[in-house]
């Protein structure tokens, strides 16, 4: 790692002195690795390695291995993800506790790791709301929501102030806000290096933004968790403080912790420090709004862009995924794309493609060719995918050629047609089989190349 910048060292003395030796020799040992397991692809047998003690699907992992090279990875069986930030399970747990969550907003959502433990969290009646701004980041969100397989997840691509017209919708508002890094220098020499008290009070200041934008989201009753992987009390406490004392119908919630998972309690939530947690720098607050005001949901609004979509293509979808009429809306794009999301989101998602510029429902299952339905590499990762879709398991060896794109035949190919191409029965893309050879309908853009 490099050397620490002067006054972020003296800022870490201040705040931990006598610690602060242990803190700054944690900076200089190996992070540690853990992943977050796909609750819906993998059952809890198949979880190895030492627990994560604040989420129930969290694992160390005694090495690093090359997750490229595990088609498992590519299956979306488990999302790599440091083990501090996976304490929002455990907050995700707390506040269904004590409410249900219907609506959940992941409000600054790309890459996905939290997207994803808050589908792994929630209940399956839930819908989640995954937004990120930046368009690069969109794709990398998307791809990750992909590989999760799940469909009660509405994609989203706006800034934050966009989300106006969706005020109380949400029974919880996630806004794990863009930070100074500091809690990930372990990890990101790179964060060392753009780290200034000029960039902390501009990411202070843009946090202070988007929570002016957040907070009126949350319905009376609901919850707001507000993260940060920095240390700094501009980017957490103060922020939080601010944002209290703007918005007076909100309150901190009190969360029991054991302590000894060592947590540090600050003013206003939760610090963890690599030395003192098996994890990198992170913290967290959990903010209620009190319960004046009953909110109303997202009034009725027409679907622009979306249609329901036109009986025949819903048959051509019921070969494919498992539907029950009344559960499950499939909806199609002037383009022809069709997509499967939860009837009950529709409202939802109604409103947001209203207001923001991009929204993305569901899973993409594919598009109509006449009346065949050609599938969308989403549907091979989809939980919802039909058992009467034709499978061809691959051994390792060979779910790396599929994943390389490089020509191969796999040794169970019997039937023609399309076949989902699986490996430990985890599907990972689509392949045509012809007599004496394989089309391989892995998305190119990304195809492994190690
Ligand atoms: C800390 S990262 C999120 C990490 C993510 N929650 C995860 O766990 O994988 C913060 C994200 O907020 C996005 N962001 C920045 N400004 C935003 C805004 N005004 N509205 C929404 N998202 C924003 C950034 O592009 C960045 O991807």
């Amino acid at each position: 790692m490099h050397n620490l910048p002067e006054a972020f060292a003296r800022q870490m003395q201040d705040m931990l002195g006598a610690d602060f030796p242990a803190f700054e020799s944690a900076l200089s040992s190996p992070p540690p690795v853990s992943i977050n397991y796909n609750r819906a692809k993998l059952s809890a047998h198949a979880h190895s390695g030492e627990p994560v003690p604040w989420n129930p699907t969290g694992r160390y992992l005694s090495r690093r291995p090359s997750f490229t090279l595990d088609p498992l990875f590519h299956a979306g069986a488990y999302y790599v993800q440091e083990a501090s930030s996976m304490f929002i399970a455990y907050l995700a747990a707390h506040i269904q506790s004590e409410r249900p969550v219907d609506f959940a907003l992941d409000l600054c959502a790309a890459p996905g790791g939290k997207t994803a433990i808050l589908l792994n969290q929630l209940p399956e009646s839930s819908i989640v709301v995954a937004n990120e701004v930046i368009k690069t980041r969109y794709a990398k969100l998307r791809h990750n929501l992909a590989k999760w397989g799940r469909s009660n997840v509405i994609a989203a691509q706006a800034d934050s102030k966009h989300f106006a017209p969706l005020k109380g919708q949400f029974d919880l508002v996630l806004t794990d806000a863009p930070c100074s890094g500091e809690g990930l220098f372990r990890k990101s020499p790179d964060a060392v290096q753009e780290w200034s008290e000029g960039n902390v009070q501009l990411c202070s200041a843009r946090q202070g933004r988007i929570l002016d934008n957040a907070l009126p989201l949350v319905a009376p009753g609901g919850y707001l968790i507000y993260s940060t992987c920095t240390y700094n009390h501009y980017e957490n406490d103060g922020r939080v403080r601010q944002a209290l004392s703007a918005h007076d119908e909100f309150e901190l919630a009190a969360v029991p912790v054991p302590q000894d998972w060592g947590l540090t309690a600050t003013e206003c939530g939760y610090q963890f420090f690599p030395h003192r947690v098996k994890g990198e720098g992170f913290y967290v607050a959990l903010l209620r709004r009190k319960e004046a005001n009953a909110g109303v949901r997202a009034p009725k609004v027409a679907l622009s862009y979306f249609a329901p979509a036109p009986k025949q293509s819903r048959q051509a979808v019921a070969h494919w995924a498992s539907l029950t009429d009344d559960d499950w809306a499939v909806l199609a794009t002037p383009k022809q794309g069709l997509y499967l999301l939860p009837q009950r989101a529709m409202q939802m998602c109604s409103a947001l493609a209203k207001a923001l510029p991009r929204v993305d429902p569901g899973t993409p299952v594919g598009t109509l060719k006449g009346q065949q339905l050609v599938p969308a590499h989403e549907l091979a990762l989809s939980i919802h995918l039909s058992e009467d879709v034709p499978r061809c398991e691959a051994s390792e060896e060979e779910a790396l050629s599929f994943l390389r794109k490089a020509p191969f035949m796999p040794a169970a190919a019997k039937a023609k047609g399309w076949h989902l191409m699986t490996y430990q029965n985890q599907g990972l893309g689509w392949a045509k089989l012809l007599p004496n050879r394989l089309n391989n309908y892995f998305p190119n853009e990304l195809r492994v190349r190690m």
